[in-house]
């Protein structure tokens, strides 16, 4: 069986990329994509559920995990650590479904280095202006929560250039449409289809 591909999704904080990921995951079945669930030593927001959002661990617990080299990447973000199981990930491609990871730019790098396999797609804003209103339209962190992502926005995106695809998120289904287009087309490159239709394919072949 042909392993699933590593997705890796990135933007500023509040550009959308989760609500694009969700809204992905809607369209697809179980058996083919899942997004991955990170840990981190953020505090849970409204809403947010263990296991389902992040596995909301300490910040000891989350040392002792890069001690034991628990993750395949893992990066401080607005000074809280965020990171991705090895194993989950691991176990989860190997049975062929493609998995989506929701990282920042510095975890990108690291997956780059470790799996050239990955595919890496950046989200872009339409403006400063709008992002700072669906940070503020998200209504689930602090005036100073805020300031702090919007000053770090800048520094995040210019890290754009290193993915593979780029979207701009202006119009919601536009920029959906766009996530799945490139899905389709990875998933009809040629290493996948041949062993996803190996039998097929012999039979077509044979003299
Ligand atoms: N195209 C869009 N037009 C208008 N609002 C949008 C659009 N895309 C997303 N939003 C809204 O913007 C807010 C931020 O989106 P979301 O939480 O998905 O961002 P994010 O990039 O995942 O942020 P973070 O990195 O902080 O998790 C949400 O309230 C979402 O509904
Ligand atoms: N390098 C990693 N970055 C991650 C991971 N999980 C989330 N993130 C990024 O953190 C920021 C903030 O997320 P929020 O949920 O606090 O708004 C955002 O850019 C995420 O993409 C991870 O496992 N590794």
């Amino acid at each position: 069986m042909a392993q699933g591909t590593l997705f890796i999704v990135s933007a500023p904080s509040g550009a959308g990329k989760s609500s694009l990921i969700q809204a992905l995951l809607k369209t697809q079945p179980l058996y083919d994509t899942q997004v991955s669930v990170s840990h981190t030593t953020r505090g849970m927001r409204p809403g947010e559920a263990h296991g389902e959002h992040y596995y909301f661990v300490s910040k000891d617990e989350f040392e002792a995990m890069i001690a034991e080299d628990a993750f395949l990447e893992h990066a401080k973000v607005f000074d809280n650590y965020y990171g991705t199981s090895r194993k989950a990930i691991e176990q989860v491609l190997s049975t062929g479904v493609d998995v989506f990871l929701d990282i920042d730019w510095q975890g990108a790098q690291q997956i780059r280095a470790k799996m050239p396999a990955a595919r890496s797609i950046f989200v872009l804003p339409p403006s400063q202006d709008e992002l700072d209103r669906r940070l503020r339209g998200r209504g689930q962190d602090s005036e100073e929560v805020i300031a702090r992502r919007m000053a770090q926005a800048v520094s995040e995106m210019s890290h754009y250039a290193e993915y593979d695809y780029l979207i701009i998120n202006d119009d919601f289904d536009l920029a959906l449409s766009d996530l799945k287009t490139i899905i389709r087309a990875e998933r009809l490159r040629m290493g996948r289809q041949k062993a996803r239709h190996d039998a097929l394919i012999s039979k077509l072949l044979a003299v």
